[in-house]
């Protein structure tokens, strides 16, 4: 089952600069929750908070709290490596490991984990994680070909696997059709549709019509201005954000009068 999340009062810094400020929310379980603004407003800055990510960026740091069930991220007891199995990411180009074949591409994140697995289990795992990122009907027969000679949108769904193979609670996407063709990009919201029954997913997008098509919830973030923080303006119901705004701003930039 997915976990829920609960941001408070998050700030996120690169060295001196200040990129997000004072972002409050809670991320419901097993729904889809989208991040949409204008370029440079900080949402994959706040979704790479979101599972410890922004930390491998050097001078990158927070403050305030993330809680996943109620559990700090950011607690001193907390092990980022733990973090980010419980909550996986997939990124903008899909990018499966170039020297591994399919198979060791979904397995990729277990046996990273210093995790031993039996061959029948590590079958049963594979089989698994590729239907459940719909790709194992196209790849069944040849999962021992190089995960970089599918097509992009495979590719893009080979990464979906590899994350879900590590059973995680929340699903990160920083927006993961970005560099797909529209029937692949349809065939990943699918999928994302499917997956909030098992998973928490976040996904950060660029396109308003993705983000009413596949997301339950959806926060919209702006600036204020080049060099200000970014923040979060309003995040309600899909439907309340695209219809029935209840801030301005919202309204201005999903009826296109910026961004
Ligand atoms: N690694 C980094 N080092 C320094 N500044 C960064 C870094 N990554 C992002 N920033 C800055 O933080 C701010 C927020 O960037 P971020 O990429 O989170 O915005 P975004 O809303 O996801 O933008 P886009 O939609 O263009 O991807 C921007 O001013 C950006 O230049």
């Amino acid at each position: 089952m997915g976990q829920r999340i609960d941001v408070k009062h998050l700030n996120v810094y690169y060295g001196k600069f200040h990129a997000v400020e004072d972002i409050n929310m809670v991320i419901p379980a097993n729904k889809v929750t989208a991040f949409i603004g204008p370029s440079g407003c900080g949402k994959s800055t706040v979704l790479r908070t979101l599972n410890r990510m922004h930390e491998i960026t050097p001078g990158a740091y927070c403050t305030g709290e993330v809680l996943l069930e109620g559990k700090n991220l950011y607690a001193k007891d907390t092990d980022p490596v733990e973090v980010r199995r419980n909550v996986g990411m997939v990124f903008q180009r899909a990018n499966p490991f170039p020297t591994m074949s399919i198979r060791e591409n979904v397995l990729a994140g277990v046996t990273l984990n210093n995790k031993k697995i039996s061959k029948s289990d590590a079958d049963d795992l594979v089989e698994w994680a590729l239907r459940g990122a719909n790709l194992w009907e196209e790849v069944k027969d040849r999962l021992d070909n190089p995960g970089i000679g599918l097509s992009g949108g495979q590719q893009q769904r080979l990464c979906i696997a590899r994350a879900v193979a590590v059973h995680p609670q929340v699903l990160l996407m920083d927006e993961p059709c970005s560099a797909l063709d529209p029937i692949s990009t349809l065939a990943v919201e699918d999928l994302i549709n499917e997956l909030k029954h098992d998973y928490t997913i976040v996904i950060v997008t660029h396109n308003m019509q993705q983000a009413a098509r596949c997301s339950d919830y959806t926060g919209f973030f702006n600036i204020q201005g080049i060099g200000k923080p970014g923040h979060l303006v309003e995040l309600d119901e899909t439907n309340t954000i695209f219809q029935h705004p209840k801030n301005e701003e919202t309204e201005n930039y999903i009826s296109g009068r910026f961004g």
